[in-house]
This record gives C-alpha cells, sequence and structure tokens, in this order.
C-alpha cells in the first residue's frame, strides 16, 4: 500500500531536513503507528503521502505507483482514496453530524455514482461505525470532544478510502475517549482500511498493540512488529 525508498525531505525556507533516508513499506490492510518525539518527522511523513510536500530525494509509491506521477485530478482521486483526521477535528459547525458526513460523501463522489450508491445508507452505515446514528441530528458544538473526533471519523471513512491517515487523533481528548477513537480505528481497520496513526498516545500504543514505527530527529530509528512504545 505504502512504500518508502530512501525518501529525505528538506524544508527549503529553512533547510530543515525532516525526513533522513526513510525507507520502509506498509501493506495493505496494516494498522501501524508512527511515534516520535516533537519534531521527529511524523507530520512530514504523512504530507509526502498527501501529496502536500515532496522528497527532496528518493521515491514514495502508493499501490505501486510513484506517488510523483500523480499530477492534477489524479492527486485528486488519489487524496479521495485516503481518508483523513486530525487532532483538530474541523467539522463544519452549522451542519449536523449526519450533514458533516453528507457533505464529504458529495464533494469527493461523482454525483451518478453517488446516487447509485445509496447516500443515505453510506451515511448511516458510517455513523453506525462509529457509534453514533441516535445523534445525527447534533451540531457539533452539541457534541463532546470525543463525538465529535468520531464524526470526524466517519466523514473520513464513509467513502471506504483505501487507506486512513491519522495525525494524533486523540491529542484532545481525555483517556477514555482516547481508547474509544481508537477502538473505532482498529473497526476501520477490520474492514479492511489500512490505517497509519500518528502518535504521543504512549497508553494507546501500549494497550492497543500493533506495529510501530519510530522516527527520531527524521530517521526511522524503529520498526517494531509487535509495538510498545519505545522512543
Ligand atoms: N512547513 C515547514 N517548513 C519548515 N520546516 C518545517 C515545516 N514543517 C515542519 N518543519 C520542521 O520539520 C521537522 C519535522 O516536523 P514534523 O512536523 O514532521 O514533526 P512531528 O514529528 O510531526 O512533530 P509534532 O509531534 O510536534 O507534530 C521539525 O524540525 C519542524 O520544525
Amino acid at each position: 500500500m505504502i512504500q518508502f525508498d530512501q525518501v529525505s525531505l528538506q524544508y527549503p525556507a529553512t533547510r530543515t531536513l525532516a525526513l533522513s533516508s526513510v525507507s520502509t513499506q506498509v501493506a495493505r490492510g496494516e494498522f501501524v503507528y508512527l511515534i516520535g518525539h516533537s519534531g521527529a518527522g511524523k507530520s512530514s511523513f504523512m504530507s509526502l503521502l498527501l501529496k502536500r510536500a515532496l522528497p527532496t530525494s528518493g521515491e514514495v509509491r502508493i499501490s505501486g505507483e510513484p506517488l510523483p506521477r500523480y499530477r492534477g485530478a489524479r492527486v485528486s482521486l488519489l487524496r479521495r482514496r485516503m481518508g483523513t483526521i486530525f487532532q483538530e477535528n474541523m467539522l463544519l459547525p452549522h451542519l449536523s453530524a449526519y450533514d458533516n458526513v453528507a457533505f464529504a460523501l458529495r464533494v469527493t463522489e461523482a454525483p451518478q455514482k453517488s446516487v447509485l450508491g445509496g447516500w443515505h445508507e453510506r451515511v448511516t452505515a458510517a455513523l453506525r461505525l462509529v457509534g453514533l446514528d441516535h445523534k445525527r441530528g447534533a451540531l457539533p458544538s452539541q457534541l463532546s470532544q470525543g463525538e465529535q473526533q468520531r464524526v470526524a471519523i466517519a466523514r473520513a471513512v464513509v467513502g471506504r478510502p483505501a487507506l486512513l491517515l491519522a495525525d494524533e487523533p486523540t491529542g484532545n481528548l481525555d483517556p477514555e475517549n482516547s481508547r474509544e477513537v481508537m477502538r473505532v480505528l482498529e473497526k476501520v481497520n477490520e474492514r479492511g482500511t489500512t490505517v497509519l496513526v500518528a502518535t504521543h498516545a504512549r497508553d494507546l500504543v501500549e494497550s492497543q498493540r500493533h506495529r510501530t514505527l519510530t522516527l527520531r530527529r527524521g530517521e526511522l530509528v524503529r520498526d517494531d512488529p509487535t509495538g510498545g512504545y519505545q522512543l
């Protein structure tokens, strides 16, 4: 699903070397944590996958295809095949939980295809997956932080992405809500979506174990298939 081959990323403005010769692969269907101190390069790793940044050297491939070959409309297509979740859930404040999820489907799918696909069923299924169908009419301000983050997950997966990228998805949450969000991400993974989670949440990485990649000052220093939080 993801292949990094000797990937380095240096930001031109500051000349910061955010990633240094990183090589790794993530297979379809895996659940992988990306950990490291602040500034270690986790978000930069994600930015390359979203083609928000280009490697200074080396190659990033998704589904076997080098990312630089993706241009224009194909970049949009690439992003549609990826769901994203960030620390700030960025829900639209004036739309209900249901409409936030439906809106995502509307902007990512061709209209005729969506009609055939049954929007309503898909939005309902996504809200059920995160356990919030009963709150479908609530505005984000009427939901707890944890519930808002679960709506954000529903929005990220309603288009059935092959890959879900989550950058600090539990950053704003208390331990109970954090565990719940991680359980929902595991459910998404069980349905076949490859999940990559960049996180500082030691407790979660320790308790809900998955393969763990550790970055240190831009270098990939550890790849542990059994997981555990060791920086
Ligand atoms: N747009 C940018 N321009 C210049 N330097 C950047 C940019 N984004 C990140 N950096 C630098 O690149 C390095 C890696 O940053 P990155 O955001 O990838 O780390 P991180 O592991 O995600 O950190 P955190 O856990 O704090 O979010 C840091 O030294 C950072 O200051």
